[in-house]
């Protein structure tokens, strides 16, 4: 569905040029939410821009639903991006329109029929849930619902593909996973094609089917968002996964915990999909003869599947320790001990 080949985006600015985005290669597939994740100036917004030609590329190919789009330009890119739809941060709503004014806005630059548009606007604001709000100027909602008029606007023309620029960035935790759930319900009811590009893992891993890790203009890692947690490569990925499965305070606590030096070992254990939901802790402390302290667990459900860790102390004899570490490993639990030398 999309092909990025070699691109790159060089600015020139006046302390000199600028590689916002280098040498990028990325294949997305028809129906996928993929996430592109990175800290502020990793070139997310240059690359997600350069998708529909907001801004052009420097170098390389980008291919969308079979457009060539470095190619197009007047009529045939107006054509493309009603193919290519966005949304914003900031919404990008025209203040004195009514939302369904704001949502027609498209319909009307397309030339469809004023009954048609009324059709397809109430079809659109039942699709987002803003029954009832149809009257409302934007200054009147709440962000949630100024997203979902953004996300109905988008959605006007039936584009196949949906660009996402930060889109959650601006919204509280909750309203955040409700606008979360809109876009996974869009994808699964309408087929969608969904880039997103945030600096939130929580984003990435609710809703992303793959995810690309971008730095310095290049993108440094790509994947499954389940294999991606599991087994993360690069730092920089390694600090995006903590955030949703190590909480700060918990590593803070365990790192109190391992400066006491007469502890029995501080395992971090590491469950996948069905593992996650085993009994295995009940099973090891019977068959093994030690006792565990949990310190800390979280689950964390990509859509994929479920993704586990726990951090616990065991206690008991050498060879009882011994053995339990051998169990975790014959029930495929990943096991790191935290304190070596204890
Ligand atoms: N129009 C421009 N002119 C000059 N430099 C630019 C321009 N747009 C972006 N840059 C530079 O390109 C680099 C990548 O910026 P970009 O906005 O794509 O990153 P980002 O990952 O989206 O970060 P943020 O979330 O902060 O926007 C940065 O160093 C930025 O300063």
């Amino acid at each position: 569905m999309i092909t990025l080949n070699r691109l790159s985006k060089v600015f020139q600015a006046k302390s000199g040029n600028i590689t916002a985005v280098d040498d990028v290669n990325l294949s997305i597939n028809k129906g996928e939410i993929f996430g592109v994740i990175g800290y502020s100036g990793a070139g997310k917004s240059t690359l997600i821009r350069m998708l529909n030609m907001l801004e052009r590329p420097s170098q390389g190919q980008v291919s969308v639903a079979d457009w060539n789009m470095s190619k197009l330009s007047g009529r045939s890119l107006r054509e493309a991006r009603q193919e290519i739809s966005m949304i914003f941060q900031h919404f990008n709503l025209l203040w004195s329109r009514t939302v369904e004014e704001n949502i027609a806005f498209p319909l009307e630059i397309a030339g469809v029929p004023k009954k048609k548009r009324i059709e397809r606007v109430q079809e659109l604001i039942e699709l987002v849930g803003l029954h009832g709000r149809g009257d409302a100027y934007p200054s009147q909602l709440s962000g949630g619902q100024k997203q979902r008029v953004g996300i109905a606007r988008a959605l006007a023309n039936n584009p196949k593909v949906l660009l996402c620029d930060e889109a959650t960035s601006a919204l509280d935790p909750k309203t955040t996973d409700s606008i979360l759930d809109l876009l996974t319900d869009i994808n699964k009811k309408l087929g969608l094609t969904i880039v997103l590009i945030t600096h939130e893992m929580h984003v990435i891993r609710k809703i992303c089917h793959r995810v690309a890790v971008m730095d310095g203009g290049k993108v440094v890692e790509q994947g499954m968002v389940l294999d991606v947690f599991r087994h993360p490569k690069q730092d920089m990925t390694k600090e995006f996964v903590k955030q949703v499965t190590e909480p700060e305070e918990t590593m803070e606590a365990i790192e109190g915990l391992l400066e006491d030096r007469n502890i029995g070992p501080v395992v971090k254990l590491m469950f996948l999909g069905e593992d996650a939901e085993q009994p295995v802790m009940t099973e090891l402390i019977q068959t093994c003869g030690v006792s565990v302290n949990i310190l800390q667990g979280k689950v964390s459900k990509t859509r994929d599947g479920s993704y586990g860790t726990l951090f616990v102390q065991l206690q008991g004899e050498k060879k009882n320790l011994d053995k339990a570490l051998l169990f975790l490993e014959d029930h495929r639990i990943e096991a790191e001990v935290l304190n070596h030398d204890k």
